[in-house]
């Protein structure tokens, strides 16, 4: 565990752990050094030598104040750690995560990361902060006791000894018993908090569709499930807390009867029976703390492990002799790309010359998205190179590379701010004069002129005042700002109004002019307008050459626009979106 944490937390860190874990082993021997003293005071004031007692009362003074700095300083150590930790390990899961390839972000991360960023931390933090402390006590303060025990009388030492291998059995069986639990609620948590955020998301269509109690029910079950989950693991630690009890009294009982016996044997007397019940007993509270710390450590211990696992991705490597790219030109060198066993781009070769335009067209699911994710190294490569101005990707500092692209994808990320300040992101040196030209050519400034407030309106968190295309605007107008050599382009899908259709559109001729474009198309008007069309399926090429030549060869380029344009031209409007063909 300790490891684990030292890991988690970084090289930083592990002196100052080291140096709070010996505080507080010393702060425990010196509490269990306090008690063991109370045996000599008890013998010299019961045994009727009040002023024998006075050295020892001295030294047990001595070690309670001993133990008193010692668990001060322990205590102020591990906050403090505890704190600056917390600080310390957001930077540095921060840092990790912005260096970790941009394809390890699906969908389920979010999620992931938002848990592991609150809870998985704070426990992180606890461990050090209030778990440690009471968990080297609850060890080391009743195994010094037993020590000053065995040094007294090594009858009453071996039998307060014999429960610490029980203990630490209870303790080991209870942790094995929970884990299974403890898993499962782990999973049963996760789930029960993804059907609350889709119920709640998922409002407009359930109602729309009249199956918000269907829904309910679903995440009601979820929610139930979570319960009984919870009480199987509050039974689960049930036997192992309860046994401890009964070790701890049977122990306790034991040292009371073996301690009795020797008294009225004569080997020992009746002061020191009455000084050694003292000791058991204050064995016995850290001792039953035991399975309470048990239980916060284990917690902590399994969001670790997701902290570890998260830390210990690898990010993609950075080159130790960086190269800058010769030029803006493009090429896929025989590459294959996997998504664990599945081939999403299959040994695929293209080269796009700079300055010039490629279309990428196919089905759903072809690999398009994932070529663009390439070029700009979301991902590496399986097998083969892709190359920017005839250095592979992975030759380029990550830094040079992404000063190189600019993307305009089909999830537009805004910040709740103003648009101007979501603008200024593509380049966030850039004037104030620069940031508006570049969103006046990607018209935004239509849409302020409608947001109330203008360029000191806020977009709301994610954009949620924007549309759909009205996002898009922004994006075009961040990778306008940024003026980038080369412009990756995953067209939005989705059918935009007319007005934003030719906003986008117009945004969009403005920002690949002049540049070399690899563009993801779903209209014609935009497909017209590239040099060069290639048709992915499979992660293949299956065609390529121009759109005019595409279409007279009457192959699965000239098939995919019929069956689009069919579906997206109702009968009798011959000016849908795919119809300027
Ligand atoms: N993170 C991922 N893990 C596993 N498989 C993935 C992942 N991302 C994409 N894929 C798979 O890779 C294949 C190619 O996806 P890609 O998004 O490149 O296709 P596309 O041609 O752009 O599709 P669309 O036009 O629908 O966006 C798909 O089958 C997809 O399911």
């Amino acid at each position: 565990m300790i490891r684990m944490l030292l890991r988690v937390l970084g090289d930083d860190y592990a002196w100052p752990v080291r140096r709070t874990m010996t505080l507080m082993t010393a702060a425990a021997v010196a509490e269990g050094l306090s008690y063991a003293l109370l045996v000599p005071v008890l013998r010299a004031l019961l045994g009727g030598d009040p002023a024998g007692a006075g050295p020892w009362l001295t030294a047990f003074g001595a070690a309670v104040a001993l133990y008193a700095v010692l668990r001060y300083a322990s205590d102020l150590s591990g906050f403090r750690i505890g704190t600056t930790m917390l600080r310390g390990l957001y930077h540095r899961l921060g840092e990790h995560l912005a260096r970790l390839p941009l394809g390890w972000y699906g969908a389920d991360r979010v999620g992931e990361v938002s848990v592991l960023a609150g809870r998985g931390l704070l426990s992180a933090m606890s461990v050090i902060a209030h778990l440690l402390a009471p968990f080297v006590s609850a060890c080391v303060t009743p195994l010094t006791i037993v020590a000053v025990m065995l040094a007294f009388d090594w009858r009453l030492g071996l039998a307060a000894l014999a429960a610490a291998p029980v203990v630490a059995a209870v303790q080991v069986w209870t942790a094995r018993s929970t884990a299974a639990v403890d898993a499962e609620r782990h999973e049963r948590d996760r789930q029960a908090a993804g059907r609350v955020v889709e119920y709640l998301q998922a409002q407009p269509v359930l109602r729309a569709g009249g199956r918000t109690a269907e829904r309910f029910t679903l995440l009601d079950d979820a929610l139930r499930e979570l319960q009984r989950t919870s009480r199987r693991g509050v039974l689960a630690t049930l036997p192992g807390a309860v046994g401890l009890t009964l070790v701890v009294q049977a122990v306790f009982t034991a040292v009371l009867v073996l301690g009795a016996r020797l008294a009225l044997g004569g080997s020992i007397g009746a002061a020191e029976v009455l000084a050694v019940l003292v000791l058991a007993a204050r064995c016995a509270d850290p001792l039953l703390s035991l399975s309470d710390i048990g239980g916060g450590l284990r917690a902590a211990r399994s969001e670790l492990v997701r902290l570890d696992a998260v830390l210990r991705t690898a990010p993609l490597p950075e080159p130790r002799r960086p190269q800058r790219p010769a030029g803006f030109g493009l090429e896929f060198d025989s590459v294959t790309f996997r998504h664990g066993d599945r081939t999403v781009i299959d040994g695929l070769s293209l080269s796009v010359p700079q300055g010039q335009r490629l279309a990428v067209v196919g089905p759903s699911g072809a690999g398009k998205s994932t070529l663009l994710q390439l070029l700009a190294r979301f991902h590496d490569v399986d097998a083969g190179a892709v190359r920017i101005g005839g250095v592979d990707v992975r030759a380029i500092s990550t830094e040079t590379l992404m000063a190189q692209i600019a993307v305009v994808f089909q999830d537009v990320y805004l910040f709740d701010g103003t648009i101007e300040e979501n603008v200024r992101l593509g380049r966030p040196g850039a004037g104030a004069a620069e940031v508006r030209a570049a969103a006046a050519a990607a018209r935004l400034d239509e849409v302020v002129e409608r947001l109330p407030g203008g360029w000191a309106a806020n977009v709301g968190e994610g954009g949620a005042l924007l549309s759909g295309g009205e996002r898009q605007r922004v994006a075009i107008a961040r990778a306008l700002l940024k003026d980038a050599p080369v412009v990756l382009l995953d067209e939005v899908t989705s059918a935009l109004d007319p007005v934003n259709e030719a906003a986008v559109h117009e945004g969009i001729e403005r920002l690949v002019a002049g540049r070399t474009v690899v563009m993801v198309a779903h209209r014609m008007r935009t497909v017209r307008r590239a040099d060069r069309v290639v048709f992915l399926d499979r992660g293949r090429i299956v065609e390529e050459g121009g759109h005019d030549e595409l279409l007279r060869r009457g192959g699965r380029y000239a098939a995919f626009w019929d069956i689009s344009t069919a579906v997206r031209m109702p009968a009798g409007r011959p000016d849908g979106p795919g119809a300027d063909r």
